[in-house]
């Protein structure tokens, strides 16, 4: 689990922020005597009473770790402390030295049932050490409870690469903010349930994990139209445009058309179905002005006349959702396409879709944030870390949706209910991170092995807790 709404910061934002912090009169020891309370106050709360073998560090990280230890301790807690190599000087070797508890090295500790990992946190460089992994690992597996300072040791703190971390970790005290490393990659499934201690670093950033939205309720002038109009556009596989049609009814749009030329009995009565056959007929539906928004792609095909309806929705100056084949169909020509577009576009692509358009470098943030950059679209990078960034430079992620969402036809889904929030939320990523969290808290409703169809009943019962 993850804090929702909670700043995101990097290595380098982090490190800006504890200099102003600095900068401000507070001591840098006084910062680490913050962060080793936040720690040991959560320990105490899960040691209950448990003998604590505390890993400490030779960076800051460590400098946590011995002030935690030192406060257990003070409170009468058995805690040993393992001191991975002298402290660099400064606040680390300060706190050290205030250590007048048991210590012990490394290679010669045996396993507590309480172990807490103050070894790296944001100053992770490199790979952990074979030998040091493979101790810690293994501490890891034999003790009952464990809790990492900040960011598992072993995991890189702004893309969350495995650097060498353990499996097993139980809860991240993540110091100040969220880090990069505890939402993906890697991170997401080694950190265990994230919990954030405010120590009064103020971080400002565009940045933040995705809350659960704020929906209104209709109002007594509210009608069909004025709650918005979206159009789905069929292609060579109609359940997947179906299925995001479904998801826009009930993710709260006004009114819903189909359009396309497949004969479906089994729908909803109240999705309104427009025949449409060609690309011309695509264009002539397009032009209704009361059109809010158009999805196109979920199982859109590639043939040329995939390819001409993406061009007539192009044509079209109205807000457009983007999944599937049609950025297939753009590939590594997305930013050209795009730039042609004066009206917002949001991208809802899966890790392959993605990587056929964009190059880049880095983590999935700073990869999708460029991809938004450069094609002036917002972009939804799906996935277990779903990173939506928009043009802007604003981001939002949500990690730790439930795994049963991994089967076909859920990202149609999420495309019509971000239509549906696009209709009323308007622009950027606010319309994202609203439908990507109803998406995540529909799948949580429906449980395991959940096929799509599925997440379609339980959309109401989520839209009715953001009210
Ligand atoms: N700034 C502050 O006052 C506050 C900071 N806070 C805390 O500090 C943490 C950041 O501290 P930090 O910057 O000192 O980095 P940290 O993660 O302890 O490690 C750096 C050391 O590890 C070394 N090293 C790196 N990778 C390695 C590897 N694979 N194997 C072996 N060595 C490796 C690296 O060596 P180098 O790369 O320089 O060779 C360096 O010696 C942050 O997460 C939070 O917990 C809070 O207390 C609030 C106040
Ligand atoms: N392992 C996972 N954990 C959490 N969410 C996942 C996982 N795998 C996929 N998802 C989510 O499921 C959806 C799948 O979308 P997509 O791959 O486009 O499927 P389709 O095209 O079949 O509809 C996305 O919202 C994605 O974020
Ligand atoms: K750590």
């Amino acid at each position: 689990m993850i804090p929702s709404g909670a700043p995101i910061a990097t290595a380098a934002q982090m490190r800006a922020a504890e200099e102003a912090v600095f900068a401000s009169g507070v001591s840098q020891d006084e910062l680490m005597e913050r962060a080793g309370a936040a720690v040991a106050r959560e320990v105490a709360r899960f040691a209950v009473g448990r003998p604590i073998l505390i890993l400490a560090g030779p960076g800051n990280n460590g400098g946590d770790a011995y002030v935690a230890a030192r406060l257990l301790h003070a409170e009468g807690h058995d805690v040993i402390l393992v001191a991975t190599g002298a402290p660099a000087p400064g606040a680390a070797e300060r706190m050290q030295a205030l250590w007048q508890g048991p210590t012990s090295s490394l290679y010669a500790a045996r396993p507590r049932p309480v172990l807490v990992d103050g070894l790296f946190g944001t100053g992770m460089t490199r790979p952990l050490d074979r030998g040091l992994a493979a101790v810690f690992a293994d501490l890891v597996k034999q003790a009952e409870f464990v809790l990492s300072i900040d960011l598992p040791s072993g995991i890189d703190t702004d893309s969350g690469a495995d650097l060498g971390a353990p499996r097993g970790i139980d809860v991240t005290l993540a110091l100040g903010a969220l880090k990069p490393g505890h939402l993906l990659d890697c991170g997401l499934e080694r950190c265990g349930r994230v919990l954030l201690a405010d120590i009064g670093i103020p971080v400002e950033t565009g940045r933040r994990s995705v809350a659960r939205p704020q929906i209104e309720t209709p109002g007594v002038h509210s009608h069909k139209y004025s709650r918005g109009l979206v159009a789905v556009i069929e292609g060579a596989m109609p359940g997947a445009a179906r299925l995001a049609a479904q998801a826009a009814m009930a993710g709260g749009a006004g009114y819903v058309v189909l359009a396309g030329d497949r004969p479906w009995s089994g729908g909803p009565d109240a999705l309104v179905r427009r025949e449409v056959r060609s690309a011309e007929d695509l264009t002539e539906f397009l032009g209704w002005d009361r059109i809010d928004a158009v999805v196109l792609g979920p199982g859109l095909g590639r043939d040329r006349r995939a390819e001409a309806y993406l061009r007539a929705a192009f044509a079209v100056p109205k807000p457009l959702v983007l999944d599937g084949d049609a950025l297939t169909l753009l590939g590594g020509d997305a930013a050209a396409w795009l730039e042609t577009r004066a009206a917002p576009t949001w991208l809802t692509p899966h890790s392959g879709e993605f990587d056929r358009m964009f190059a880049g470098q880095g983590s999935k943030i700073e990869t999708t944030l460029a991809a938004a950059a450069a094609t002036r679209a917002t972009i939804v990078h799906k996935g277990a870390d779903t990173v939506i960034a928009s043009p802007k430079g604003a981001v939002r992620v949500l990690a730790g949706a439930s795994p049963w969402l991994s089967t076909a036809g859920t990202g149609d889904v999420l495309a019509g209910l971000l239509a549906a929030q696009v209709v009323q939320e308007g622009k950027g990523v606010a319309p994202a991170e609203a439908a990507v969290w109803l998406h995540a808290r529909a799948a949580q409703l429906a449980g395991p092995a959940l096929i799509a169809d599925a997440l379609l009943m339980h959309i109401p019962q989520a839209v009715s807790e953001c009210l």
